[in-house]
């Protein structure tokens, strides 16, 4: 309800006062900003300054991975139900995080080696390996690999049925087979699913739908694949060929990941076209 503000009072003024009406819900609780606010605890005795940075970065990111886990759910689902529309406007709001996700890089590059190195060694056994969001993201995306499942330490009850889920349900890729059946393809062979691309990518009038969807994935893939590789080479940057704290070799099993593909039949597709 108004207040029959005026002027005087839009800009300050001693008769109004925002947000009061009702006395319920502010900025503050509605954004639980007391709590939020409050979860960032440092390791470093006495505290290292750019430790705050480090742990705000890594939750801004699993924030944002939050959202990404939302929005990729969701345009799977409206795969599977129909809605092509939906699933690729879905898939666009994920490349735009994924964009920020990378850049975000730049930020953490502000801290020196020396500086990360003053609280570096009280992180061990912790690592970025052991983010279980950004595991469930490439599960959902179509990389199932369960071994990382065994590799977890210390995951909680809840950790470990979220990942038995994604394990289990449908990927976007099963999610985009199923609009190719929908359309009459055929997708019981590696083969078949490869004709149909091309038959897709050949007639962009007749599957305009179809085929933007498949550009969509492809988007999705080559911005993972650009987070990855910005990562490794932040990584050199902060601690050259030294193992990871999570126990892997470092940048030499990250190196290893960058090959990594969400979707090979539509990369392969390109050398058909
Ligand atoms: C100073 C900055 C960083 C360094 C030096 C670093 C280093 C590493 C290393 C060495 C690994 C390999 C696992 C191990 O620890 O043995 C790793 C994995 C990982 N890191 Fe980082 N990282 C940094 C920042 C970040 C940030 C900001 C994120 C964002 C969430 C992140 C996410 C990950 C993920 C998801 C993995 C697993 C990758 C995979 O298995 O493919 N890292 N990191
Ligand atoms: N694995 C990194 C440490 C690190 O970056 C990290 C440590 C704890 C929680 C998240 C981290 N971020 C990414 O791996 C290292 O070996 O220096």
């Amino acid at each position: 309800m108004s207040t029959g503000d005026g002027v005087a009072g839009q800009w300050g003024g001693s008769d109004v006062h925002f947000g009061e009406e009702g006395g319920r819900l502010t900025y503050g609780s509605y954004l639980r900003l007391p709590e939020l606010l409050d979860q960032q605890r440092l390791e470093s005795e006495p505290p290292a300054h750019d430790e705050l940075l480090f742990i705000t970065i890594h939750q801004v990111y699993e924030l944002w991975f939050k959202q990404v886990l939302h929005e990729l759910t969701a345009s799977r689902d409206a795969m599977l139900s129909g809605e092509l529309w939906l699933a690729e406007h879905l898939l666009r709001r994920v490349h735009t995080i994924e964009r920020v996700l990378t850049q975000q890089v730049d930020i953490l590059e502000t801290m020196t080696p020396q500086d990360f190195g003053e609280f570096r060694h009280r992180l061990s056994p912790a690592s970025g390996f052991q983010s279980v969001q950004f595991r469930e993201i490439e599960f959902l995306s179509g990389a199932k690999d369960p071994s990382f499942v065994r590799r977890f330490r210390g995951l909680t009850a809840v950790e470990q049925d979220r990942l038995a889920r994604r394990l289990e349900e449908p990927t976007l890729w099963d999610a985009y087979l199923e609009v190719l059946r929908k359309a009459g393809f055929d997708t019981d062979s590696e083969d078949s699913v490869r004709n149909a691309l091309r038959k897709i990518a050949g007639d962009r009038s007749q599957y305009a739908a179809i085929w933007e969807l498949a550009e969509a994935l492809l988007q999705h893939d080559e911005l993972a694949a650009a987070w990855r590789a910005r990562h490794v080479v932040m990584v050199e940057r902060m601690i050259g060929t030294k193992p990871g704290t999570g126990g892997s070799s470092g940048a030499n099993y990250l190196r290893s990941r960058l090959d990594l593909r969400y979707y090979p039949l539509l990369w392969h597709l390109r050398s058909a076209l």
